[in-house]
């Protein structure tokens, strides 16, 4: 039996993953860029087992059914393919994220499942290599790899398609993350699905690939000079714009709640009181608003005459992916 565990971290983009040039391989259309956190990670063990006679996965300790086991299977398959290996797996999971739903991503998953494999099978990849091989799994996972700031550079093929570490001289730990939970309890449309569809069909898209390397550029070079502001404001500008694809795909749709425009609403006003922050969404109605560490208080203040208590949650940059001996 060959085991391995590993934790991963997730990440939020800042400039966002959407839309993939290649399915099987997750090449994207655009390079992307992210915060590691600390507050959300998953640990992940797993064992190639001779007695296995077929993939079994945990998630919190509950047995995956068909569907979710197959997802985890798909990914063994390529491992299996590069080791030229039969065995079966075992593969458990454990996310410790907030009760709150919708906040357990696909990429500290993935990420630690590779790792796990990784450490499993010892094959000693370095961490570009565990980068492409996470990216196999869920694209965003290629970048939880590495902590702090990422930058998934799109390539064009599996061998030049990875996130490396930006460097920041350590300025995340200035910052902090707070997710407003406003889940709405609707199923949305899996990010998966949410940007093949856009892809296919948005007469926007076109219009979103246009801008999207420039606001790269730009939260790069707001990273080297430290500049908040300049990075909140394309932060913003990048997730509307990402957003606003999917109200044009055939059929239309948005992540967007009533719930998730108030927060935005709330997030302008609180800049227009002096508390510098801004907001970002993925594919659920959350909000995720960053903001300089020392404002962090300031705002849960501001946002808690809104909010339950157990709605605000506050994240600062993490660590890249560790393997659990
Ligand atoms: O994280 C970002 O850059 C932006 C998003 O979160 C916006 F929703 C997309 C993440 O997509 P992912 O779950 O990685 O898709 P997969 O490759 O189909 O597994």
């Amino acid at each position: 039996m060959y085991a391995g565990k590993a934790r991963a971290y997730t990440n939020i983009a800042l400039i966002k993953y959407w839309g993939k040039k290649d399915e099987r391989l997750i090449l994207p259309m655009n390079s992307s860029l992210s915060l590691t956190l600390d507050a959300f990670y998953t640990e992940t063990s797993v064992s190639f087992d001779e007695t296995l006679t077929e993939d079994v996965f945990f998630l919190d300790g509950k047995k995956q059914d068909l569907k979710q086991t197959a997802k985890i299977s798909k990914f063994l398959d390529l491992i299996r393919q590069k080791q030229q290996l039969t065995l079966f797996a075992k593969v458990d999971s454990q996310n410790f994220v907030p009760t709150a739903a919708g906040l357990a991503s696909s990429a500290s998953g993935l990420a630690a499942l590779a790792g796990a494999c990784s450490e499993a099978l010892n094959l000693q990849l370095t961490e570009t290599e565990l980068s492409r091989l996470a990216r196999l799994g869920s694209g965003s996972a290629c970048r939880s790899i590495f902590g702090g700031f990422a930058e998934w550079q799109k390539g064009d093929s599996d061998q030049t398609s990875f996130a490396h570490v930006i460097p920041s001289d350590k300025w995340e730990d200035d910052l902090a993350m707070l997710f407003v939970l406003v889940d709405d309890g609707i199923k949305d449309i899996s990010s998966r699905d949410g940007m093949k569809r856009t892809v296919e069909t948005s007469s926007f898209y076109p219009g979103w690939l246009e801008n999207v390397e420039t606001d790269l550029a730009t939260a790069k070079q707001a990273i080297t000079e430290k500049d908040f502001n300049k990075l909140g404001e394309v932060t913003e500008a990048n997730g509307l714009r990402m957003h606003g694809t999917t109200l044009a795909a055939v059929p239309p749709f948005t992540y967007w709640s009533p719930e998730s425009l108030n927060v935005m609403q709330l997030v302008r006003l609180a800049r227009k009181e002096g508390l510098p922050c801004y907001f970002t969404m993925d594919a659920g109605p959350n909000v995720k608003i960053l903001v300089e560490k020392k404002n962090l208080s300031a705002l849960k203040e501001f946002l808690g005459k809104h909010f339950a208590e157990h709605q605000l949650i506050a994240a600062y940059a993490g660590p890249g992916i560790e393997m659990i001996p």
